[in-house]
């Protein structure tokens, strides 16, 4: 949003700028000198100058490991330290090119950036080296950022601020795709259209798309939907926003949420089935409100509830116009009970099917959990995996250490068991939606946190 836009005017005005420097300049080193300066400033007309903490933050990277004076700072505590050098000049070098950078103050005390360079390398200066700067500054910079996970408040609790849509803690979930118990080609493929989405830019661009990715994810309680949700945000270093659509009452509401989330961010609807019943009327919730409120209540809902073709039409419609990189991710339990119209190809990009676990996923639990790469009781569990069904989950229930030493032997043993304990209990089915209905969204909402 406001960054981006930012960034946008300060181009403008640097471009402005830069023919008044020129022209300026021009005049004067014909006289004096085969030098053109530029200067950068913190504040432009009273706004905060976010090109200017995007070459600061570039400038910063840029010369750590020769400066002598380095000031460090953690932005997170898991992301290591970022230095800063503290010296006041620092030279650059880009495509043959050298440019100085000079720190400083202007006078009414806002810092300053001047770049110097000789004027015979002005066209490459000012046609990419700056914008180059911008960019990797900017990328530094979303590197460092902390990871945020936002949840809506209920509608009926916000005012007029717009930070009381959405609350936030920060998100700092271990999950990686390393550790993601699946069939490492489909990993593989997923990881790749990730990357490709997130460089994107120019592409989406060109082919005339909104830069936005859908990913459907849908598979069996316990079978990694969440896990993987959170493995994507730490790959691109994008927030979450998890949107509970019971806490909201109409389509209008829907819009205000969505255009209050930032970019580099990943939308998710939980349990898009129980959310949306398949009229596309919101689920009716069990309330505890008085029968003349529900009176009240009840008229109201005639006109006002979220509907299905609110929700995609907000994706498919508002959102090309914001161009910024999302991604919005839905997980289901039960694909079939999908409404046609939400998976069709072309709004959820790409369909994952999150599922029991195979052998070959349980290879990668048994390093992530005992470090093993193998184990004679691995091929008697290959056969029991073969002959029954268990989630991810379960199988890593059974592989935690259970004292304070990793006991592989016991773990395996303790999983060939739960294995066994499945293969006689034939009811899958109705087990299943035993697990569903315990499994509130509080639960969900709770395991992805910790
Ligand atoms: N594929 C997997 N790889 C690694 N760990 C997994 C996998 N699936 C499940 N787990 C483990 O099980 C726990 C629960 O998994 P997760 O919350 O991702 O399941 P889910 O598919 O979202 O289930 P639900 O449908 O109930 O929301 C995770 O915290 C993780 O430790
Ligand atoms: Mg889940």
């Amino acid at each position: 949003g406001h960054l981006t836009i930012a960034i946008k005017e300060f181009l403008l005005s640097t471009i402005q700028q830069l023919s008044f420097v020129q022209r300026f300049s021009d005049r004067s080193i014909n006289f004096f000198s085969p030098y053109v300066e530029i200067n950068f400033s913190q504040y432009e007309d009273f706004q905060f100058n976010h090109a200017f903490a995007a070459i600061e933050t570039y400038l910063g990277a840029k010369a750590t490991d020769k400066a002598k004076h380095l000031k460090a700072s953690q932005v997170q505590e898991s992301k290591g330290l970022v230095l800063k050098r503290e010296e006041t000049k620092v030279r650059d070098e880009y495509e043959g090119v050298n440019v100085w950078w000079e720190s400083g103050t202007d006078t009414i005390g806002f810092r300053t950036f001047k770049l110097t360079f000789h004027r015979r390398s002005r066209d490459i200066v000012t046609d990419s080296y700056i914008q180059y700067v911008v960019e990797e500054g900017k990328s530094i910079q979303a590197k460092n950022k902390k990871m945020k996970l936002f949840t809506n408040n209920p509608s009926s609790q916000w005012d007029s601020s717009k930070t009381s849509l959405w609350r936030y803690i920060d998100f700092e979930h271990p999950a990686s795709f390393q550790t993601l118990a699946m069939d490492p080609k489909k990993k593989e493929e997923i990881l790749n259209d990730l990357v490709a989405f997130s460089n994107g830019k120019d592409y989406y661009k060109k082919i005339g798309k909104a830069w936005k990715r859908g990913y459907l994810l849908y598979g069996p309680p316990g079978t990694g939907k969440s896990t993987m949700i959170a493995a994507m945000a730490n790959l691109l270093n994008y927030s979450i926003y998890d949107l509970e659509l019971t806490a909201i009452q109409n389509n209008s509401e829907l819009r205000k949420l969505l255009t209050a989330t930032s970019s580099k961010s990943i939308i998710v609807i939980e349990d898009i089935d129980c959310s949306l019943d398949l009229t596309g009327k919101r689920v009716k919730k069990e309330s505890n409100l008085t029968s003349l409120e529900d009176g009240e209540k009840a008229k109201e809902e005639d006109k006002s509830f979220v509907t299905l073709s609110g929700l995609l039409n907000f994706i498919d419609g508002i959102w090309s116009a914001c161009g910024q990189e999302r991604i919005v991710v839905f997980t289901t339990n039960h694909l079939a009970k999908l409404d046609p119209a939400l998976i069709r190809r072309g709004r959820m990009d790409m369909h994952i099917e999150l599922s029991y676990c195979t052998f070959e996923a349980f290879k990668i639990l048994a390093k992530n959990y005992l470090d093993l790469d193998s184990h004679p009781l691995f091929k008697k569990i290959e056969s029991l995996m073969k002959e029954t069904k268990i989630a991810p989950a379960d199988v890593a229930e059974n592989l935690m250490k259970k004292n304070r030493e990793i006991d592989a032997d016991g773990s395996l043993n303790d999983l060939i068991q739960a294995l066994e304990k499945k293969k006689k209990k034939i009811q899958p089915a109705q087990l299943d939606e035993q697990k569903d209905k315990n499994r509130g969204k509080m639960f969900k909402a709770f395991r992805m946190l910790f």
